[in-house]
């Protein structure tokens, strides 16, 4: 779509206003063209006719009609601003929603300073253009017409020389718009790469601080903003150029109308009057004319923020949204996956031909080495992204038959970094479910072992928590985000990395509020600790986006020649045996694994004399959620 275009579209629910303020403007316009006639009227009659008593009238005239003139133009602009004002927030708003409706493809590609920039910064230049410019664009290209009628009416000659020099104007706007428009669009990237870089680095100035690399981070910040101001002031010396370069031909066609109006009075085709009037009708016609070439200018500025913002607002999500969505109601947690595969990058799998059958209740748990497709598909049962084939089904229903909202209700996520909104705790808890009661609310928060904590905050559950509110612990904002689960009340609970980076105190307590967010449902848990899942219903161990095991750690465990059993041994410290990674029966080296399944309160320091150092801290004495 055009720059043009896209703006009409914008302007389209404020036509009303917009044909007021055009309306104003063509009057102010209208009463542009009688200064120069009560112009010449003053010169001819007054100054060269000597009839002093005409002196009051039209000067009188003149005052009032710049008096109107003024009251139009301040009506004009207080509605054009507002116009602009309300387009900024439309379109605010507009690239919210476009924002939250894409799939988390566009998030995966796009990096997080060119969202911010684009709501920013690109909106910003835009409701300049807007409140400032577009209603003067259009009233300038009338004004000109307008003037250029009345001067060919006064006299033909010196119109044609006025109108000689548009062409001027032409040239002038062809040498430097396609540079205006490339110099913004490389200003525009460059704030993309502040605003992202600005936003990593607050995130990560505990980093920054510990590794004592502030001087270092704002050298790094200079040179980003050299390379950006680089730009800008290529930037305003076009800008000026180009204003100067429009200013100068204005000034010269005004001249030459006024030096060929002398001549015409020499020759007494003219009265002197007559000639004021034209040269002020002339200077009134490149004034618009001068004006929109600067339009040009800002046009083209504003043009290259047009267009970002219309990248975002054309996208589609690539989640499509059934037609006729099966309503699922309230689901009792049967998932399968049948035949599924999926790749990020188109020809490039990264889970292959996963089939699993998972009924309501199962605990089920995803291992396997890094990279190897456990979060991935987690992502396609949440519908994050669609499988390339295959299909998953939920209760029997295939999910790409389903709201996604519908679809998303039904599960519980908690995962590694618990996200906590800059709100109250309840708000925080009830974020997923927000017409929950104050008693769900706190059961939920019972459930999770946050009620406690909640209690000894100043206000209760009312205290701001999250950004610039009371500071929580890593452990109470898992307990947060488990309650926020719980509060949703789901069929299906998603656990990713949920208890990887809380130490063994904090652990216990998630451990406890886990247990009772996992009761009666079906769960998919993915921990890289395999004590965290030793009890689960079911263990899918992963290799290579491939299913190579499924059943319980009992079983498993027997396998020789299997990967679990050679993951289990080397998570719990042993130095793995030829006859283990060869696929042997290696039964002694499994022994500490044996030992934590099966010895529950067996103090981890006797583990540890047994079997060596331990590359995990184990609670001491064992829980017995660690049992098999
Ligand atoms: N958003 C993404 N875009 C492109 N590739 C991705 C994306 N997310 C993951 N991958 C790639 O897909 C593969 C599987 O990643 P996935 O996160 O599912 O593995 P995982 O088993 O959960 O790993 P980990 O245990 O380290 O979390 C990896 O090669 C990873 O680099």
């Amino acid at each position: 779509m055009s720059t043009a275009r896209r703006i009409r579209c914008w302007l389209a629910p404020y036509r009303v206003r917009v044909a007021l303020a055009l309306g104003l403007t063509v009057t102010a316009c209208l009463l542009t063209l009688a200064v120069p006639l009560l112009v010449r009227e003053l010169v001819d009659r007054v100054v060269i006719g000597e009839d002093w008593r005409e002196l009051p009238l039209l000067s009188g005239a003149l005052l009032l009609v710049f008096a109107a003139q003024a009251g139009l133009n301040l009506a004009n602009a207080l509605i054009v601003g507002r116009v602009g004002l309300d387009v900024v927030r439309d379109l605010r708003h507009g690239i919210y929603e476009r924002l939250q409706r894409l799939g988390l493809t566009y998030y995966d590609r796009t990096p997080t300073g060119a969202i911010i920039s684009r709501m920013m910064d690109d909106v910003g230049a835009i409701q300049g253009f807007i409140s400032g410019q577009t209603v003067t664009v259009l009233t300038d290209l009338g004004t000109t017409a307008a003037i250029g009628a009345v001067l060919l009416w006064q006299n033909g000659w010196l119109a044609l020389v006025a109108l000689t020099f548009v062409p001027l104007y032409l040239l002038a706007y062809r040498a430097f718009l396609p540079r205006i428009r490339a110099n913004s669009t490389a200003i525009r990237s460059k704030m993309d790469r502040i605003f992202g870089h600005l936003k990593e680095r607050i995130d990560g100035v505990q980093v920054i601080k510990v590794h004592a690399r502030e001087q270092a981070e704002e050298e790094d910040f200079a040179t980003m903003l050299g390379d950006a101001h680089g730009p800008r002031v290529r930037e305003a010396r076009l800008g000026a150029a180009f204003a100067n370069l429009s200013g100068a031909i204005s000034a010269l066609g005004t001249a030459s109308v006024f030096a060929a109006g002398a001549f015409e009075v020499l020759h007494g085709r003219m009265t002197p009057g007559g000639v004021v009037a034209a040269s002020t009708l002339a200077g009134m016609l490149f004034g618009p004319i001068g004006r929109l070439a600067d339009l040009a200018y800002v046009f083209e500025q504003a043009g290259a923020s047009v267009d970002r913002l219309g990248e975002i607002l054309d996208l589609r999500p690539d989640i499509v949204e059934p037609a006729e969505p099966i309503a699922l109601g309230r689901v009792s947690g049967r998932v399968e996956f049948d035949r599924v595969g999926f790749g990020y990058a188109p020809g490039r799998p990264v889970v292959w031909d996963v089939r699993l059958r998972v009924e309501p209740g199962t605990k089920v748990a995803l291992v396997g080495p890094t990279g190897c497709g456990k979060s991935t598909l987690l992502n396609l049962l949440m519908r994050f992204y669609d499988p390339t084939w295959g299909e998953i089904r939920l209760d029997g229903t295939p999910i790409r038959h389903v709201a996604t909202d519908d679809l998303r209700r039904q599960i519980g996520v908690v995962l590694q970094d618990p996200v906590v909104f800059r709100a109250s705790l309840a708000e925080n808890i009830r974020y997923g479910n927000p017409g929950a009661t104050d008693a769900q609310v706190e059961a939920a928060a019972r459930a999770a072992l946050v009620h406690d904590f909640a209690m000894e905050l100043p206000e209760g559950y009312e205290t701001l928590v999250g950004e610039g509110g009371r500071p929580l612990s890593q452990g109470q904002r898992q307990r947060l985000a488990i309650a926020r689960a719980l509060c949703v009340d789901p069929a299906i609970v998603v656990l990713d990395e949920a208890t990887s980076s809380l130490d063994t105190a904090s652990e216990s307590a998630i451990q406890e509020a886990l247990a009772n967010l996992l009761r009666g449902r079906t769960a998919f848990i993915v921990a890289h600790r395999l004590t965290t899942i030793v009890d689960a219903d079911l263990i899918v161990v992963m290799e290579g986006g491939l299913v190579v095991q499924k059943g319980t750690h009992d079983r498993l465990i027997t396998e020789p020649n299997g990967l679990y059993r050679r993951l289990c041994a080397r998570q719990f410290g042993l130095p793995e045996a030829p006859a283990m990674s060869g696929f042997g029966p290696a039964p002694a080296r499994i022994e500490p694994a044996r030992a934590i399944a099966g010895t529950p309160g067996v103090p981890a320091s006797t583990l540890a004399r047994e079997a060596g150092p331990l590359s995990i801290p184990l609670p001491d004495p064992i829980p017995a959620d660690v049992r098999a």
